[in-house]
C-alpha cells in the first residue's frame, strides 16, 4: 500500500534521507523510530507529496504523490509533525471546510468527542492548547475516511488521557483494515501499535522488524537477575558467548544476554555451587534493541 524504494533528499549539504526504502502492506501498521535529524519527517513529507525527492520512487496506493494528488488525497490521511492552520479558524470551521472536500466524510462531531474537543468547537485555532491543536490535527486527517493514514508523532504533547484514546482510535483504524505509518519516539507506543517497526538512523534504515524479533534480536534480548549469599565469579559469566554484560545492582547480580543466556548463567551458577535467589528472567525491551541500533555516532577524536 506504501511503498518506498532508494529514497533520497538533501537540503543543500544537509542529507534528510540517505536511502530508504521500505513496503507496508495494506492493513499493516509500520512504525517509524529514529533519533531527531534521523529524517523520519522529510520521509513522510516525501509520501505526502509535500516534498520533491532528489532521487527514488514513493507510491501511496500505487498513486505518485507528486503527480495524483487529487486522487490521494482521498486515499492519504495526514497528521503532521508540526500542523499551522490559519490562526482565527475556529475548531467547527475547520472540520467543516475539511468534511466538505470528501464525497462520504466521517460525522465529524463522533470524531472530536473521541478526541475529547467537544468543548472547543468555537475556539479558535490560535487559543488551543498544543495538545488541543494536536487533536485538531488528527481529527483532519481522520475525517475524509482515508485508507492510508501517515501519523507523525500522534501522541507527542498529549495527556496520558488523550494519548490513551489515540491509541484506541489507531487500533480501531486498523480493525478496518486502515494502513497506518506512524512515526513515534514512544517505544511504549511503538510496541503496542505496530505490527512492524523501522529503526532509521542518519537517512538510512537500521533494522526493519515486528518488535519481537528486534527485541530477540538485540544483545539484551533476557535480563537475568538474582541474588546469592556465596561469592559470584562475574568474570566467568562475563565469558559466556550469549551474556552481553553484568553487573551488581545493589544487592542483586544483573546479567543482560542474548535469547537462552539465563539457562546457560545457571549451569555456569551451579558449576560454582552457588545458589540463586529471588531468580528472575525477564525479556529486554525495545528500548535496549533501539539504542544499540542507533548507536552508530561515530567517537570525537579527544
Ligand atoms: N526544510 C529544511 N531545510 C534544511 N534542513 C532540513 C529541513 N528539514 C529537515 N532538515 C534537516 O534534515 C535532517 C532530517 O530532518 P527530519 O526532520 O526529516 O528528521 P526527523 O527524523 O523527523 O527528526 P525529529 O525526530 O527531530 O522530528 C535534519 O538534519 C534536519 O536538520
Amino acid at each position: 500500500m506504501i511503498s518506498i524504494s532508494h529514497l533520497r533528499k538533501t537540503y543543500g549539504d544537509t542529507v534528510a534521507v540517505d536511502d530508504v526504502s521500505l513496503e507496508v502492506a495494506e492493513g499493516e501498521v509500520l512504525g517509524v523510530l529514529g533519533p531527531n535529524g534521523a529524517g523520519k519527517t522529510t520521509t513522510v513529507e516525501c509520501l505526502a507529496g509535500l516534498r520533491v525527492p532528489d532521487s527514488g520512487t514513493v507510491r501511496v496506493g500505487g498513486l505518485d504523490p507528486l503527480t495524483d494528488r487529487d486522487e490521494l488525497t482521498r486515499l492519504l490521511g495526514v497528521q503532521l509533525q508540526d500542523c499551522r492552520l490559519q490562526p482565527k479558524i475556529t475548531v467547527d470551521e475547520a472540520l467543516r471546510l475539511w468534511s466538505a472536500l470528501y464525497d462520504d466524510p466521517l460525522p465529524w462531531r463522533d470524531l472530536i468527542g473521541r478526541l475529547g474537543l467537544e468543548e472547543q468547537l468555537r475556539t479558535r485555532f490560535r487559543d488551543l492548547s498544543g495538545g488541543q491543536q494536536q487533536r485538531l490535527s488528527i481529527a483532519l486527517a481522520l475525517v475524509g475516511r482515508p485508507r492510508v493514514v501517515i501519523l507523525d508523532e500522534l501522541s507527542t504533547g498529549l495527556d496520558p488521557r488523550a494519548r490513551r484514546d489515540v491509541w484506541q482510535i489507531v487500533r480501531d483504524l486498523r480493525a478496518d483494515g486502515v494502513t497506518i505509518l506512524l512515526v513515534t519516539h514512544s517505544m511504549e507506543e511503538a510496541q503496542q501499535l505496530c505490527d512492524r517497526i523501522a529503526i532509521i538512523d542518519g537517512g538510512r534504515i537500521r533494522a526493519l522488524d515486528t518488535p519481537d524479533a528486534l527485541i530477540a534480536g538485540a544483545t539484551a534480548a533476557t535480563v537475568t537477575s538474582f541474588t546469592t549469599d556465596e561469592p559470584v565469579d562475574l568474570e566467568s559469566l562475563r565469558d559466556l558467548t550469549s551474556v552481553s554484560a553484568v553487573r551488581a545492582e545493589s544487592d542483586r547480580i544483573v546479567v543482560e544476554g542474548r535469547d537462552g543466556a539465563a539457562l546457560e548463567v545457571l549451569e555456569r551458577l551451579g558449576r560454582q555451587q552457588v545458589t540463586p535467589h529471588g531468580l528472575r528472567v525477564v525479556d529486554g525491551t525495545l528500548d535496549t534493541a533501539y539504542l544499540q541500533l542507533t548507536d552508530t555516532r561515530e567517537e570525537t577524536p579527544a
